[in-house]
């Protein structure tokens, strides 16, 4: 499990761990494992030519340390320092010692350092920073973007905002970031994390000193260790009765993808509550499945799934379904018809679209600023939110916060939606409070879709579905092998 520790937390675990460590000792872990990333990304440093951009704070000090330590292994390092009246006196005294050439932000030798740099360290800003960059700053790392080789960013990308993965203004668009002590959220949340690049975590020993992250990214281990695993004595009540009310006379396949979710998704029965007609189009595919014509006459399950597909003039069912008592994950067409507040554990899958409707704001208010208003929408419905997109979000009520880290473009066809939605419903059936249900659902979609595309072509969402098994079946298969 990846963690990620917000700018307050990180400043209080450093300065417990610097109590304990002799002034300056702790930049240098992290310097340390800078230039060690540094010098294998450019297959040794000799020759190569590095700009540092060094701004007023400790970001900028990690920078020139890492540039000094680079020009003593032979390569030829220029600084640039945008507030030269605040420049890291340690980290600029070993710069020069170790003889890099320093220039300010608007000197004219700066454009040219850029243009010919293999590499480009950026010290702008660091943790302390408040998103955006000054109009100094923002010329050198667009300059830097369009000309130099490779940009690595020192522990996130200049001009994010650390806290909030929100890109509010310019900022440095890296291939690749060092980051110190743990993940910050503008690694993982987008606009920021696309400006990130690969990251690559330094460990300075901050761990104990950290409190119980709110934010996690999940990994194989953790996700084959949340999945339900039946028993022997298990059966198909056990495993987990989904309801599924989805799909429509204009949406049939929304039905077949959202019951398929399920079933490959480990239910041990899926009953699903629908017109007759879609009903036998969804048994002719799935002949398994239990069929009725309401929530109400379709017979008992443990969690319920609705929306995908339904149409309009469903909201009489929809509230049935909502209103049972039980687990319940909406998606789509299903949004329209929420309760005030989810008395009971709920799970809400709204594309950015959706998100926008539900809260009244604009589309695009909603990309820029993805965490905030998922945070939001699960404190006004008290209800956990699946936020789809590039890098899907999961906020639990409570503040918890899981992001996905498998997601792939391979997903962005029509109908995906369906098969999460079927697959998340079949987790909650089985068990698990909506937070873990979305986000190993999350998970185990996108690889699904990364499994399908790696096939060839353009994968549909029917290939998505089909991938399932093989994806469920790896990850238990890794984890009976650790365990
Ligand atoms: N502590 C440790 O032991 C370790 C720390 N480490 C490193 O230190 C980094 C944090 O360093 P830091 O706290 O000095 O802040 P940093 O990000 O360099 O910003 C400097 C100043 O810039 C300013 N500023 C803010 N926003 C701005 C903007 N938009 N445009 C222009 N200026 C802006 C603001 O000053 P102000 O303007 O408020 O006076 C702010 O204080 C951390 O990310 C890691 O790299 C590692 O070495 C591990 C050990
Ligand atoms: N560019 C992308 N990168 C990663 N995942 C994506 C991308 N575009 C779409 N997805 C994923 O594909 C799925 C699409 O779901 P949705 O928008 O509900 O579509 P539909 O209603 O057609 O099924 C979601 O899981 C979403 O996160
Ligand atoms: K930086």
């Amino acid at each position: 499990m990846r963690t990620v520790h917000t700018v307050e937390e990180i400043r209080a675990a450093e300065d417990a761990l610097m109590a304990t460590l002799p002034p300056g000792a702790l930049m240098q872990r992290a310097v340390a494992g800078l230039v060690s990333t540094c010098a294998r990304i450019l297959g040794g440093p000799y020759g190569a030519r590095v700009v540092v951009l060094a701004g007023g704070g400790n970001n900028g000090g990690d920078a020139l340390w890492a540039g000094a330590r680079l020009a003593g292994r032979g390569a030829s390092v220029d600084a640039v320092l945008l507030r030269p009246d605040r420049a890291h006196p340690e980290g600029l005294a070993a710069f020069r010692d170790a003889g890099g050439r320093v220039t300010a932000g608007d000197d004219v030798r700066a454009g040219a350092a850029l243009a010919r740099a293999d590499l480009v360290l950026d010290g702008i800003l660091g943790i302390g920073g408040r998103g955006g960059l000054s109009d100094d700053a923002a010329e050198l790392a667009a300059r830097a973007r369009a000309d130099a080789g490779l940009i690595i960013a020192v522990d996130l990308p200049s001009g994010v905002d650390p806290d909030t993965g929100e890109a509010p203004g310019a900022h440095v668009v890296a291939d690749v970031t060092v980051t110190f002590g743990t993940g910050k959220t503008a690694l993982v949340v987008d606009p920021a994390a696309a400006a990130a690049g690969a990251v690559h975590a330094v460990d300075i020993g901050l761990a104990p000193y950290l409190p119980g992250p709110r934010t996690t990214v999940l990994e194989d281990a953790d996700v084959a260790a949340l999945l339900p695993e039946p028993g022997r004595e298990s059966d198909k009540y056990s495993r987990g009765v989904v309801g599924v009310l989805a799909g429509s006379g204009q949406y049939p396949g929304a039905a077949l993808l959202a019951v398929g979710g399920a079933l490959r998704g480990g239910a041990g029965m899926v009953r699903y509550a629908g017109p007759d007609a879609v009903a036998a189009t969804v048994r002719s595919r799935w002949p398994e499945t239990i069929a009725g014509p309401s929530v109400a006459e379709v017979g008992r399950v443990q969690a319920w799934t609705v929306g995908s597909g339904l149409g309009d003039g469903r909201g009489a069912d929809v509230a049935a379904a909502v209103g049972a008592g039980l687990p319940v994950l909406v998606d789509a067409d299903g949004l329209r018809s929420l309760p005030d507040r989810f008395a009971g554990p709920a799970l809400l899958t709204p594309h950015a679209g959706e998100l926008a409707r539900l809260l009244g704001v604009e589309r695009a208010e909603i990309e820029a600023r993805r965490l905030h208003h998922a945070r939001a929408a699960a404190g006004r419905w008290n209800a956990t939110v699946l936020l789809k997109g590039t890098t899907t979000l999961v906020v639990a009520p409570d503040g918890r916060v899981r992001v996905n880290s498998t997601g792939t473009s391979a997903l962005a066809a029509a109908g995906t939606g369906d098969v999460l939605a079927g697959l998340a419903g079949s987790l909650l059936a089985a068990g698990l409070e909506p937070l873990d249900a979305g986000s190993v659902a999350a998970y185990v979609h996108g690889l699904a879709g990364q499994r399908a595309a790696a096939a060839g072509g353009y994968p549909s969402a029917g290939d998505v579905l089909q991938q399932l098994p093989a994806v469920l079946g790896s990850l238990r298969q890794a984890d009976t092998a650790q365990g």
